[in-house]
Order: structure tokens, then sequence, then C-alpha cells
């Protein structure tokens, strides 16, 4: 969409050193956009931003002649942010083949597929995702609980994908993400969407509005030029998710379905096998038949390689073959169903699952990969989605004999009232408290007791935190990580050494 310029008719000519959004990351000579946030309306920073140097300041309220610097009122700041860190580092996007993932879950591990099948295609790949950005040799953190960067940080990693040599890169794309714009500019060839049930309806108010912003990820590819490398634009959706009509009728190009049947799919999979090791099946089309042998598990991770097998062979060109190469190098993403084994007698994983759709999958999963006991180990985010913790707890009371609920970035929001609803939500589908399920505050201490019930054959999975590395309690930020408070725990029964047990504050509050 055009932005406009609402306010100079002649726009000086000022040079810049960079492009920010927050005044706090400000250098001399920078050019500041203002933008109205929910917290704060950004405005307010301007005369900060000039204190440290910003030579110019774009904004969306009419403040002309208001500073000692050039202000340029335009209709939408978010958007002219991210156009103008694109123009600043000279539109790396459009130098790359730019491949978008987005879907309420699986969007990482499909990324992640997508970026091993291109790497074992030879072509020279970044990828910016939840778990890192990585640029060839170098890996970055994208910092705390950030999937989708805020788009001059976007931007100046594409620019350095390009500088490093890197002709294509795997962008996992949050809601949040393209409804702030952070998105725009990065000139997508492909897009992927691996399904879109309940999530973030606190930020974006209802389902409708979720979808319509997932959604704007297929809009992208009919803004995005023709590029150099002439690839077409190729919309990839999930014939066996609840957004496939919504999806179909948008105006692509080339739109190819997937699904776990053939039902209408372009591609699709027949002869489905899982277990602990991981899975197979063949990855048929009207044109092929292949076999896929994938050392990831749960029957959603098909639904993840047919996207990702989709994107690369109808998006990107690459042959069956290299693809299922590719999908076969992956032998896991960290944090996602990911084994702790120091020996015990039962199996105890880590999961990234936070969604209720997500949840209920690596539940389901659980489930046969066990002939003992599902214990369930998890909470829900303060100050995020309040409905999720009901559906949560519900499809936990469901589907895990035991459930555990437990801290998992409570932010300013009380712990205790977030295990209560989560409580009457499970009483509200029959489970009894302290025999089906139980509220542990603190996470260290949930993890020990769901480890310490666990029998031999049984399987522990504590969900929601994945590879994350810290905690939010109040507004600070603590060191933790699931993996090494679950290798703690075990250590700690098996009389072992190993890593000691995070501490949270609602341990410190408990010694
Ligand atoms: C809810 C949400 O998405 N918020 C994002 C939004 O913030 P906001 O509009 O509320 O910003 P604000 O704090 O009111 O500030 C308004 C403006 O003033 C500026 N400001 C603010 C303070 C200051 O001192 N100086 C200053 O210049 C801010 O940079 C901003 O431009 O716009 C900001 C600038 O683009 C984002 O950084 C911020 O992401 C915050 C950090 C966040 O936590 N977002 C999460 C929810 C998020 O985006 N998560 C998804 C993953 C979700 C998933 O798990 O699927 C992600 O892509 O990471
Ligand atoms: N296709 C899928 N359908 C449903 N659940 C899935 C799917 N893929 C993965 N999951 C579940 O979601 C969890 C997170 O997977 P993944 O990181 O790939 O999703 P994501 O969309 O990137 O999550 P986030 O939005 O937090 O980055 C997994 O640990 C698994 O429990």
């Amino acid at each position: 969409m055009p932005i406009e310029v609402l306010s100079l008719k002649e726009i000086p000519a000022v040079s810049i050193t960079g492009v920010q959004q927050n005044s706090r990351k400000v250098t001399p000579g920078n050019l500041f956009v203002a933008q109205v946030g929910d917290m704060v309306d950004g405005h307010k920073y301007i005369p900060e931003a000039i204190k440290k140097g910003a030579a110019a300041i774009v904004g969306s309220e009419a403040l002309e002649g208001k500073f000692d610097v050039p202000y340029i009122q335009v209709s939408d700041s978010r958007a002219a942010s991210a156009y103008l860190s694109a123009a600043f580092f000279g539109f790396p996007a459009r130098q790359l083949t730019v491949i978008g993932v987005t879907g309420t879950d699986g969007k990482t591990t499909t990324s992640n597929l997508i970026y091993n099948i291109l790497l074992q295609a030879g072509y020279p790949t970044g990828i910016i995702s939840t778990v890192n950005a990585v640029i060839g040799d170098e890996i970055l953190d994208t910092g705390f609980h950030v999937t989708t960067p805020d788009a001059p940080e976007i931007q100046r990693l594409l620019s350095r994908m390009v500088t490093a040599g890197l002709r294509y890169v795997v962008l996992e794309t949050t809601s949040h993400g393209l409804a702030q714009d952070r998105v725009t500019g990065c000139e997508f060839d492909v897009a992927v969407v691996t399904n879109i049930t309940h999530e973030h309806l606190d930020y974006h108010g209802t389902y409708e509005a979720y979808r319509a912003a997932k959604g704007r990820l297929l809009d992208y590819l009919a803004e995005t030029a023709p590029k150099k490398h002439g690839n077409p634009r190729v919309a990839v959706i999930n014939r066996d998710d609840m957004s496939y009509e919504y999806l179909r009728q948008k105006p692509v190009e080339n739109l190819v379905c997937y699904g776990q049947t053939s039902n209408q799919a372009t591609i699709w999979s027949e002869n489905i096998c899982f277990d602990a090791c991981g899975l197979h099946f063949d990855l048929v089309s009207d044109t092929f038949r292949l076999p896929i042998v994938s050392p990831l598990v749960g029957d959603y991770n098909v639904s993840n390689i047919l996207a990702a097998a989709a994107a690369a062979i109808y998006g990107l060109g690459i042959d069956p073959p290299v693809a299922a190469r590719g999908v076969a190098a992956v032998h896991g993403i960290p944090g996602r169903m990911e084994r702790i084994n120091l020996g015990q007698k039962f199996t105890a994983l880590v999961d990234f699952a936070h969604t209720p759709n997500a949840l209920r999958k690596a539940l389901e999963t659980a489930r046969r990969l066990t002939k003992g006991r599902v214990i369930a180990v998890f909470g829900s985010a303060g100050l995020r989605d309040r409905e999720k913790r009901h559906l949560m707890a519900e499809e936990s009371a469901r589907l895990a004999d035991i459930s555990i609920f437990t801290a998992e970035d409570p932010r300013t929001e009380s712990l205790d009232d977030i295990l209560a609803e989560m409580a009457a939500a499970a009483a509200k589908v029959g489970a009894e408290e302290g025999i089906s399920f139980f509220r542990v505050p603190d996470r260290g201490d949930a993890i020990r007791f769901a480890l310490q019930m666990a029998k031999d054959g049984d399987l522990v999975i504590a969900c929601g935190k994945g590879h994350e590395q810290s905690m939010c309690f109040g507004t600070t930020e603590y060191a933790w990580d699931d993996r090494i408070a679950m290798r703690a725990a075990l250590a700690e029964f098996l009389h072992q050494p190993g890593p000691q047990m995070p501490s949270l504050p609602t341990s410190r509050k408990s010694a």
C-alpha cells in the first residue's frame, strides 16, 4: 500500500546513518520513525531521539516545524519505517529469494526444513526464526521471545545476508510481524501458511482478524515486483486446515495445496508411520511418488514436511529427491520433542507447544509414544491470550493422565490467578485436583514433581518453553531453560552429576 507524505512538498536532502523506530537505539545521524504503539505514543520520544543526534524525524502526527531537524508527516509510520529501512540498506530483499513461513504452529519446524532443503540443494541460504538467525557460519540470537524482529533489524539482517553472498532467506513471519508491517519491504517470493488456529486473540481481537493478519503474507506476493531471478511467486497452503477455504480465495498467481490425503491437494502423504525414532511416509503428487524418512516425531510433522517439500519443489524448483534428502538431514529442532535421557526408565521430553492446537498434537503424539502414563507439565503466559489458558488446561485434562500446571512467563499477572483459571477449566471437564491435576507454581518443582511421579514406561513432557532461555516474572527476564531443569532434576534423582536447577523468583520465595 503506498504511503502518503502528508507534510512537506519538498523533502530536504538529509544524509542519515540508519533508521530507528526506538529512541533508545538512536545514534547520531539516524532517522527516527515515531510510531503510535499499544503502550505509548512514540512521538513523545522525538525530543529524546533528537538529543541523541537524530538527523530527521518521520511520524504520523502533524508536528511539522516543531523541531530543529526536518520532520516529515506520513500516513502510516509503521510501513514507512519498513520501507525506509529497506531503502537505507539498498532493498536487500530484491537480491534474495525470500520464503516467508507463517502459521499458528509449525513455523520454526517448517522454516528449518526449507532451510535444510535449500542447503542440500547447494543454495546459499540464511534463516531468521524463533530459535535464531543464521548467516553462513554465524548464529545470531534474535532476542527474548522474539520471532520476527522489528523492520530495521530485519532489513539489517537481510543486508548482511546479501553481503555474505547468500541468495535465499527463510523468514519466519508471525501475525504480530505481519500486522505491524515488520516484514513490509521483504518482497516475498514464496509464502507458506502451515495452519491458523486459536492464538494471540488478546492482540488481534477475533479469529477472523488473526487470520486476516496471517493472510497478509499471501497479499505481499502480489505486491512483489518481478525480481532478477525470475522465479514464480507461489503460495503454499494446507488443505487439512480450517484456514484453507479463506486462503484459497486470495488472488495469488500460483497456489499449491498440501494435505495428508489427496483430496484437492497438489502434493500429499500416503502410508504414514511414526514411532519414537521418527517417521516415514510416501510423498505423492500426480507426477511422482517418493519415500520420505525423517527423524522428527509426530504426525503433525508430516504436515510440516509436506509444506516444506511443496515450497521447495513448486516454489523453488528443487528436485523431489533433493528435497527428501534435505528433510532427512533435519534431526530435530531445539526444544521440539527434545528427548532428555540420563538413562532413566521412562521418557522425558521438552516441547514448545504453547497453543491449544499444538498442545493437543504434542499430547496425542506423547500418547502414541508410550504404553504408560502421560504426565504433562505446562503453564500459560501472562499478558497474552487469556482464553488459551482455559483451552490448554481442558486439552490436557482430556489427553494427559496427569497435568501439572506451573509458571510460564507470568509477566505482571498473578501466577496464582493464572493457575486458578487453569484449574477451574480442568475441573470443568471432570479432572480432579490432587489426582489428575496439580498446581505447582515453581517450574523447577513442577518438573521434579512430574519426574518423581513417573514410573517405568511413563512419559513426562514439559511443554511451552522449548528452546527458550529465559522466563519473565514482572518485567524481568530470569535465566531459565526447561532442558537444563529437566536434566538437573533427573540427575538429582539418579544421584548423578548434573547441571544446577535454575532458580526463579517462585523458588526463591519458597526457599
Ligand atoms: C504486542 C506487540 O507486538 N508489541 C510490539 C509493538 O509495540 P507497541 O506498539 O506496543 O510499542 P510501544 O511500546 O507502545 O511503543 C510505541 C513506539 O514507541 C517507541 N518507543 C518506546 C519506548 C521508548 O523509550 N522509546 C521509543 O521510541 C517504540 O519503539 C514503538 O515504536 O511494536 C514494537 C515496535 O515494533 C515491538 O517491538 C513490540 O513487540 C513487543 C516487544 C513484543 O513483545 N511483541 C511480541 C508479542 C511479539 O511480537 N511476538 C511475536 C511472536 C509471537 C508468537 O509466539 O507467535 C514475534 O514476532 O516476536
Ligand atoms: N503443524 C503443526 N500443527 C500443530 N502443532 C504443531 C505443528 N508443528 C509443530 N507443532 C507443535 O508446536 C510446537 C512448536 O513448533 P514450532 O516451533 O515449529 O512452531 P512455531 O509456529 O514456530 O511456534 P512459535 O510461534 O512459538 O515460534 C511444537 O513443539 C509442537 O508441539
